[in-house]
């Protein structure tokens, strides 16, 4: 494991698994470590609980799944436990130890425990956008085409895929009255970073090509947003109200310079909007004033 790490041990509780009839019918001690991958800064930097992961939540999943539904292996169990706790969005990776002293191995021994470790592997959508001349004054279609290059090599995204590249017209009202056009493009990946890990590796790469200027709505030499995290389709997606990080991004549904290049490469796509997981391609419709041209036939 790499990284920051919250590591929690010896957790104990009764459990039925086993083989054996009688480890069913009596029962016996597990004893169960932890150790999650979560980036601790922004937790020792604001003293918020909100900000890491609760190990007394986590001792409690441990104890919940020791003490539910009987299983033959421990490494069901350890399974188990690392798949309950990998859904904590801070998560990153899990290491889980199933330790089972009273096990019936019919000679004298101090201890047998399996180990097993997961990594996240989440579905995430990237919305790409540049309306302005890199520092070295390539073109924003090219800016957008280095920048698809860069998220296929990033550590922690995997299975990139990027749509082709739209032009589309300046969507903001006044705030982005006589900007150039946009050229947009939306990748999908699966990443085994956490949503804020994530964000923060796409700034890198905003500054690394070009992008300078901060200010909101400003004409951008790059701006990559995060639009979804997780599967809204199977209730696995992370929501968030928090101002720096809002999932699903809350101006996607009615964006078409995203939600357009987005059913381009993923004609399955969904999209959470409230409580509902809307098929992307049923929100395009009614944004049929935007225009949206593939660049290689917007002459
Ligand atoms: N889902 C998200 N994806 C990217 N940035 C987000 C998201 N939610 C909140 N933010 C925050 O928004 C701030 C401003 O980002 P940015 O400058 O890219 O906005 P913008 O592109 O001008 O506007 P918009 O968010 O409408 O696309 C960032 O500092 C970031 O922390
Ligand atoms: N067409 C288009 N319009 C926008 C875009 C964009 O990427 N494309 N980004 C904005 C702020 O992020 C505001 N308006």
């Amino acid at each position: 494991m790499r990284g920051d790490l919250i590591r929690l041990t010896g957790v104990r509780a009764r459990g039925h698994h086993g083989v054996f009839e009688h480890e069913r019918r009596d029962g016996q001690d597990f004893v169960v470590d932890v150790t999650l991958e979560v980036d601790l800064a922004a937790a020792g930097a604001s003293d918020d609980l909100a900000r890491t992961v609760d190990y007394g939540a986590v001792a409690a999943q441990v104890v919940a799944v020791v003490e539910g539904e009987p299983r033959d292996l421990v490494e069901t169990v350890a399974e188990e436990i690392a798949a309950r706790v990998l859904v904590h969005p801070l998560v990153e990776a899990v290491e889980v130890t199933v330790h089972k002293p009273q096990a019936p191995v019919g000679v004298p021994f101090d201890d047998v425990a399996v180990v097993v470790r997961r990594r996240t592997d989440v579905p995430v959508v990237v919305a790409l956008g540049a309306n302005l001349p890199g520092p070295d004054g390539s073109e924003p279609a090219a800016t957008v085409a280095r920048a698809a290059r860069r998220l296929r090599r990033l550590r922690g995204l995997h299975r990139v895929r990027v749509s082709r590249s739209f032009r589309t017209a300046p969507v903001g009202g006044a705030a982005v009255a006589g900007q150039p056009d946009y050229v947009n493009a939306v990748a999908v990946a699966r990443t085994s970073l956490a949503p804020a890990s994530l964000l923060a590796v796409l700034h890198r790469v905003e500054a690394d090509l070009g992008r300078t200027r901060d200010v909101r709505w400003e004409a951008r030499a790059l701006d990559l947003d995060l639009v979804q995290y997780g599967d809204p389709a199977a209730g696995a997606d992370v929501r968030s109200d928090d101002p720096d990080l809002t999932l699903p991004h809350p101006r996607a549904r009615e964006r078409a310079f995203v939600l357009v290049p987005w059913d381009d490469v993923d004609p399955t796509a969904t999209l959470r909007v409230g409580d509902r997981a809307v098929a992307v391609r049923d929100l395009i419709p009614d944004l049929a004033g935007q225009a949206v041209t593939p660049v290689e036939e917007a002459g």
